[in-house]
């Protein structure tokens, strides 16, 4: 699918020129990680002295924004995120963004549904191919659905951005307004920690469970992407690629040509995807390659499609849980952290799939400057948000073992998660489970 030919007459201007297009009071719109625009970006927050109340509204912030760096208070650009980075965290801490809930693979349709027109839309495309399309297969999500509701079309050209091979991840020129060139920077890169050994016995962990033929999803964050690096040397073979994001540790499984698809039911032999980011390794296996395929993120990521894969494995990183299984994965109390993004959305499609499952992983303490701190807890942090409710969680995992929670009591909930907890941990949590009644005085079997 592609955006329809609405008969524009794309023209070519500068970064300047596209940014004086820009008025006060009026809503932008960057698109997701990889489409966010530089050249343009640099040129508006030139014009800061004349600009009041411009919002802009993004996602996943992978390089730092000229607009927020030139506008410390706020005063002229207003920030407004679906998922925050690591940059957008400490501009969330330092009070220049918010935060806007979704389940990421509803955003196409809060676009066409619940959010008024985009004055203008920038997105960061490859350059244009032989037929006339620019692609934005690397951040491939809720774009087209901006498009179909933007103003004005700006597309910012860079010859490094992935072109990916897919459906409703490239617009065609006659649906263009305009064309800036890009500023010549490479795509933006995160890294990708070695996996810690508490990494790698939850990895170990979760590759128990995994078959050959199953089909992945891997979450962001450290220790999802530790099974991967587990996964390689397990002798497991034919596995699906259906998931949000394409990581670095599913280009290694590729690469090791553990990756073959052959059993999926849906894109069968292609590895399917909403956006990317990773390395430059990454990027390069994804860019014109057959074997990979990026879609609008209601594709990827609403759990009646991810269902129809069978066999599917979730595997996603959470912060803390409480002794009933509720997971909160996006935040610290009030600070918010990252998002809900897929994992619900994921949890729910796996489970739905024949044969899936889900997992949420996590270390069972959290360190922070010297102050250790158990994931487990009897209450979450107050203000925590719940990312996935007791009732959707499935495995959870620690170092310390792992349990599928579907089916248990509340007092079997509470005492097989104080078994994955840290053993430093394990007496307070028990008295606090007793003295609070989730595991009852009277209960059989509960001695
Ligand atoms: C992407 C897909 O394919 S779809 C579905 C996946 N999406 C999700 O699961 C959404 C929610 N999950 C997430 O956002 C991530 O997996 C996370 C945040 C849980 C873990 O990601 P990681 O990159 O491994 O997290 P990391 O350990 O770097 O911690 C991120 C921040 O959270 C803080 N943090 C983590 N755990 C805790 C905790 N228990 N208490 C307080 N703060 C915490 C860290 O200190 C860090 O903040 P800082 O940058 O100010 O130091
Ligand atoms: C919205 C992107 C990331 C995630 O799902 O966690």
């Amino acid at each position: 699918m592609t955006i329809g030919l609405r008969g524009k007459q794309a023209t070519k201007i500068t970064a300047a020129e596209a940014a004086a297009r820009v008025k006060p009071g009026m809503w932008l719109d960057y698109g997701f990680g990889l489409t966010q625009p530089d050249a343009f970006e640099v040129a508006l927050a030139a014009r800061r002295d004349e600009l009041h109340d411009v919002k802009i509204r993004h996602c996943l912030t992978m390089r730092a924004r000229a607009t927020q760096e030139c506008d410390p208070n706020g005063e002229h650009f207003g920030w407004f995120n679906w998922h925050f980075s690591g940059y957008d965290r400490k501009q969330h801490d330092a009070g220049r963004c918010n935060y806007i809930p979704f389940n990421f693979g509803e955003a196409p349709d809060f676009y066409r549904r619940f959010i008024d027109p985009v004055d203008i839309v920038v997105i960061k495309t490859a350059p244009m191919d032989s037929e006339g399309y620019f692609n934005f297969g690397g951040g491939a999500t809720y774009v087209e659905a901006i498009l179909e509701r933007a103003r004005l079309i700006i597309v910012e050209v860079n010859e490094d951005t992935p072109a990916v091979y897919g459906e409703g991840n490239r617009v065609h020129v006659g649906a263009v307004d305009h064309i800036i060139e890009g500023d010549g920077q490479k795509a933006p890169e995160i890294g990708n920690p070695e996996p810690s050994e508490i990494d790698r016995a939850v990895a170990a962990r979760i590759v128990e469970e995994i078959e050959d033929g199953a089909c992945l999803q891997i979450g962001i964050g450290g220790m999802p992407n530790a099974v991967c690096t587990i996964l390689k040397d397990s002798g497991i073979h034919d596995l699906g690629i259906h998931t949000e994001m394409m990581t670095d540790g599913i280009v290694s499984l590729y690469d090791a040509g553990l990756v073959t698809g052959a059993r999926k039911i849906i894109d069968r032999g292609c590895s399917a995807f909403t956006f990317a980011a990773g390395s430059r390794r990454q990027y390069e296996a994804i860019n014109r390659n057959p074997d990979f395929r990026s879609y609008p993120v209601d594709y990827t990521n609403l759990p009646h499609n991810i269902a129809k894969n069978d066999n599917v494995v979730s595997i996603n990183n959470t912060t803390q849980m409480d002794l009933q299984g509720q997971a909160a994965s996006e935040s610290d109390g009030h600070r918010h952290i990252s998002g809900t993004g897929g994992q619900l959305q994921f949890v729910r499609g796996a489970y739905a799939s024949k044969g899936g499952k889900s997992f949420l992983c996590m270390s069972s303490t959290f360190d922070k400057r010297g102050d250790r701190r158990s994931r487990i807890v009897l209450n979450l942090t107050p203000g925590n948000v719940v990312t996935t409710p007791r009732t959707d969680v499935m495995y959870v995992v620690t170092e310390y073992g792992m349990v599928n929670l579907k089916g248990r009591s509340v007092a079997e909930r509470a005492k097989a998660l104080i078994g994955l907890a840290h053993p430093d941990f394990r007496e307070g949590l028990e008295r606090e489970a007793r003295e609070n009644g989730l595991i009852p005085r009277f209960c059989y079997g509960m001695a």
